[in-house]
C-alpha cells in the first residue's frame, strides 16, 4: 500500500500453521539461516501471524528504541491467552505506559531491603539439596518465583506462596497446549491453576483494600494506586492479569539463567574456582562469620558480572522482543505492514563474530570491554527494557555466592 517500499523477502511457510514448527524446532538457527538467505529483515508466518523478524541491531535501535510508539508491545498469543492481555508492558498508549513504568520503578530504589530474605531462601534451597539429586531448572524456577512474588505482592504467608507456585505451575505447562478441556489434559489443568491464581490474587488484593493504613512499596501497591487519564484505578481483573503476567515474567526467564549459569559452572572447572575464589574474599572480610550480604559486597562481584552477562550472551532466554506494527511502517526501503507482528531478535547479534569473536565459546572476560553499541540486549531495549533487571541481577549474585561458598 506504499509506493516505493517492498515486503521483505522470506517464506510464509505453510497453510494456517506458517512456519511455527520450523522455529520450534530449530530455534536459533531458523534465524541464522533466514538472515543468511534473505538479509536482515525477512517476513514469515509464525504463532499464527504473518510477522516480520529483525535481525540486526540498527533495525533492534529502530524498533525499540527509536520508534516504540509506532509499535505496541503484545504477548505471543499463548501467553497473552493464558496470562490475559490488560497487561501494563501491552498498553497501545506510549506515554500512558512510561508514566506507569515510572511508578513501577520505585521498589527498585529498595532492592537492597530485600538482600536478607533472598539470602534466607538461597541457603535453605541448597540445604535441602544436601544428599539427594534435583533438577536444577526446577530448583532455580522455585527460587525465582518466590523472589517474583515478594518483589510484586510483598510479604505472603509460606501457604499462600506455595498455593500461587502450585497454580502457576499449571499454567505454565498449559501454554501453547492444545485447547482439549477434559480433565487429565494440561489445558484443563491449566484452566483450574487460573483460576485458583486469580481467587489468591482476589484474595491478595481485597485484603490490602480492607486494610489501606500501610503504604506497599511493592509491584501490587504502586498497580493499585495507578488511574489512567481519566483518573480510573485498574479493575480487578487488570490487576490479576498485571499480578500473573508478572509473575510469569519474572520468573521464568530468570529459572532458565540461572540453570545456565550452573551449566556452565558444572562444565568449567577453572571459572567455578575463579567464581568462588571472588566469593571467598567477601566472606573472609566479613568481621563475624555469617553476617549478610550488603549492597556494597554485592557492587564488588565483578567477576560474577561477567559471568552473569556472558552467560546471558550465549543463553538468549528470551530470544526476541514481539511487537505488533500499529501503522504501516517504513523502514531502509521495506514496508513493516499495519497489524503484522514483528520480532526482533537479539540472538543474531549476540552471536555474530563481528560482535563477539568465537561467539559459541564462553568467554566471561570479553565483557572486560563494553560491548559494541546495541549489540548487547538481553534484557531488551528502549521503552519496554526489562523491568526487573536490577532485580534479577540480584537474585544471581546471591544465589551464585551461597552456591559457591556453601554448597558442596
Ligand atoms: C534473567 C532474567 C530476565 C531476563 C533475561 C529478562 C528479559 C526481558 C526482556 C528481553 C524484556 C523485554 C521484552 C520486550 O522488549 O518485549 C523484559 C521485559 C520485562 N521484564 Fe524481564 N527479564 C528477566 C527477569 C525479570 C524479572 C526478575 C522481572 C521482575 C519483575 C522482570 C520483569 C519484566 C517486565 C515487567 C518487563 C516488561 C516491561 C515493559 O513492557 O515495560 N523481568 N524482560
Amino acid at each position: 500500500s506504499r509506493p516505493g517500499l517492498r515486503l521483505p523477502l522470506g517464506s510464509m511457510g505453510w497453510p494456517f500453521f506458517g512456519e511455527t514448527f520450523a522455529l520450534r524446532s530449530q530455534q536459533q538457527k531458523f534465524y541464522m539461516i533466514r538472515q543468511r538467505t534473505y538479509g536482515e529483515l525477512f517476513k514469515t508466518h509464525v504463532f499464527g501471524y504473518p510477522s516480520i523478524v529483525t535481525t540486526s541491531p540498527e533495525a533492534a535501535k529502530f524498533v525499540l528504541v527509536e520508534h516504540p510508539h509506532l509499535f505496541r508491545r503484545r504477548g505471543l498469543p499463548f501467553v497473552e491467552d493464558a496470562l490475559g492481555y490488560r497487561f501494563f508492558g501491552y498498553i497501545e498508549n506510549h506515554r500512558l505506559h512510561m508514566k506507569l513504568r515510572k511508578q513501577l520503578q520505585v521498589p527498585l530504589f529498595h532492592l537492597h531491603k530485600l538482600i536478607p530474605q533472598l539470602e534466607a531462601w538461597a541457603i535453605s534451597l541448597m540445604r535441602s539439596w544436601e544428599g539427594r539429586t534435583v533438577n536444577a531448572l526446577q530448583e532455580a524456577k522455585l527460587y525465582a518465583f518466590n523472589v517474583a512474588t515478594l518483589f510484586v505482592l510483598g510479604q505472603q504467608s509460606e501457604n499462600d506462596r506455595k498455593e500461587l507456585t502450585k497454580a502457576c505451575e499449571c499454567i505454565i505447562k498449559g501454554l501453547g497446549c492444545w485447547r482439549l478441556y477434559f480433565p487429565g489434559t494440561n489445558y484443563f489443568k491449566a484452566c483450574q491453576g487460573r483460576y485458583k491464581a486469580c481467587e489468591l490474587v482476589d484474595k491478595i488484593v481485597n485484603r490490602r483494600r480492607q486494610s489501606r493504613t500501610t503504604q506497599h512499596v511493592d509491584i501490587l501497591g504502586i498497580l493499585m494506586d495507578a488511574e489512567d487519564d481519566d483518573k480510573i484505578p485498574m479493575s480487578n481483573r487488570e490487576l490479576r492479569e498485571n499480578v500473573l503476567t508478572l509473575l510469569f515474567a519474572a520468573h521464568d526467564a530468570m529459572g532458565a539463567a540461572l540453570t545456565w549459569t550452573l551449566k556452565n559452572l558444572r562444565e568449567n572447572a577453572s571459572l567455578l574456582d575463579e567464581l568462588t575464589d571472588e566469593h571467598d574474599k567477601i566472606v573472609q572480610r566479613k568481621q563475624v562469620p555469617d553476617q549478610p550480604l550488603t549492597w556494597a559486597d554485592i557492587k564488588d562481584m565483578l567477576i560474577t558480572q561477567r559471568v552473569i552477562k556472558e552467560t546471558l550472551r550465549i543463553a538468549n532466554v528470551v530470544d526476541f522482543s514481539y511487537r505488533e506494527a500499529l501503522e504501516d511502517i517504513a523502514y531502509n526501503g521495506y514496508l513493516i505492514p499495519k497489524g503484522w507482528r514483528v520480532m526482533v531478535v537479539h540472538t543474531t547479534f549476540h552471536l555474530d563474530a563481528q560482535n563477539y569473536p568465537s561467539p559459541n565459546k564462553f568467554d566471561h572476560n570479553r565483557f572486560e570491554v563494553a560491548p559494541k553499541p546495541f549489540t548487547y540486549t538481553p534484557f531488551g531495549n528502549g521503552a519496554h527494557v526489562c523491568l526487573g533487571r536490577e532485580l534479577a541481577q540480584l537474585e544471581m549474585f546471591i544465589f551464585l555466592h551461597h552456591f559457591t561458598t556453601k554448597y558442596r
